[in-house]
C-alpha cells in the first residue's frame, strides 16, 4: 500500500522513515487561516483532514497522512510565527508556565476518501522562566521561524524545557505510537509494511 505524506515539514518525513515506513512526500496547499473562537482540537483535527484530502485528490489508491501541529496556552492558539518580533512575545507567553501542543492527523483513503480517520494528540509541556537575553539569542539562531509555539523541542528549545507529559514525538510533529494503530485500520502493520 502506497502511503503519501501531505506535509512540508521535513520532520514528519524523518518521524515516519524512523518507524520504517517508506512514503512518498506531496506538499497540500491549505491556508491555515485561523477563525477567531474555534475549539483549538476542532481547528487542527480539521485542518489536517483538509490537508489529507486535498492531495487525495491527486491519487487513485493509498494512503494519504495529513498532520497540524499547534501550541495552546490560556486558550490562544500559536502557530508559526510571521516575523522574529512574534517568535519573540510567543516565547515571553510561554515562559515559566505550561502548554499544551496538539497534533491533528487524518488518514484518507485515497480510493474512497469518504473513509477517514482522524485525532488529535496533546503533550503537555512545562517551559522555565526565561529571560529576554536568552529569548532574544534563541530567536537570532532562526530555529523557532518554522515551528508552531516559536520553538524546536528537538533542537536548542530543548534548554527551554523542564519537562513534559505525554508523547514526545507529538511536540515535533507526528504522533508515531498514535499512527501505527491508526494505519492498523488499513491493514497497514508499521512492523511489516509493504508499500510496494
Ligand atoms: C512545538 C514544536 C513544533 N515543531 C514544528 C512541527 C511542525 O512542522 C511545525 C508546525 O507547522 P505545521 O503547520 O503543523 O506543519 P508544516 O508547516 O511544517 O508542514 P505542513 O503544513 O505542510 O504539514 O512546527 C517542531 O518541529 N518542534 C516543536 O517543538
Amino acid at each position: 500500500m502506497e502511503i503519501i505524506l501531505a506535509s512540508a515539514s521535513p520532520r514528519r518525513s524523518k518521524l515516519l522513515t524512523q518507524i520504517g515506513v517508506t512514503h512518498k512526500v506531496h506538499v497540500s496547499n491549505v491556508e491555515e487561516n485561523y477563525t477567531e473562537g474555534i475549539d483549538p482540537k476542532v481547528w487542527v483535527k480539521d485542518i489536517a483532514l483538509l490537508k489529507a484530502l486535498e492531495v487525495a485528490k491527486f491519487y487513485k489508491k493509498g494512503i494519504v497522512i495529513g498532520a497540524d501541529t499547534i501550541v495552546v496556552k490560556d486558550g490562544f492558539i500559536l502557530g508559526k510565527p510571521e516575523d522574529e518580533r512574534m517568535a519573540m512575545k510567543m516565547l515571553e507567553f510561554l515562559s515559566g508556565d505550561t502548554h499544551e501542543v496538539m497534533t491533528g492527523i487524518a488518514l484518507v483513503n485515497a480510493k474512497d476518501p469518504n473513509q477517514s480517520y482522524t485525532h488529535v494528540e496533546t503533550t503537555k509541556v512545562l517551559f522555565r522562566k526565561l529571560n529576554s537575553l536568552e529569548i532574544s539569542n534563541y530567536v537570532n539562531t532562526k530555529e523557532p521561524m518554522d515551528k508552531a509555539g516559536s520553538y524546536a523541542i528537538q533542537g536548542v528549545g530543548t534548554l527551554f524545557v523542564e519537562g513534559i507529559e505525554g508523547c514526545y514525538n507529538n511536540v515535533v510533529g507526528l504522533p508515531l505510537n498514535r499512527l501505527a494503530q491508526m494505519l492498523k485500520r488499513f491493514n497497514v502493520e508499521v512492523l511489516n509494511v509493504h508499500n510496494n
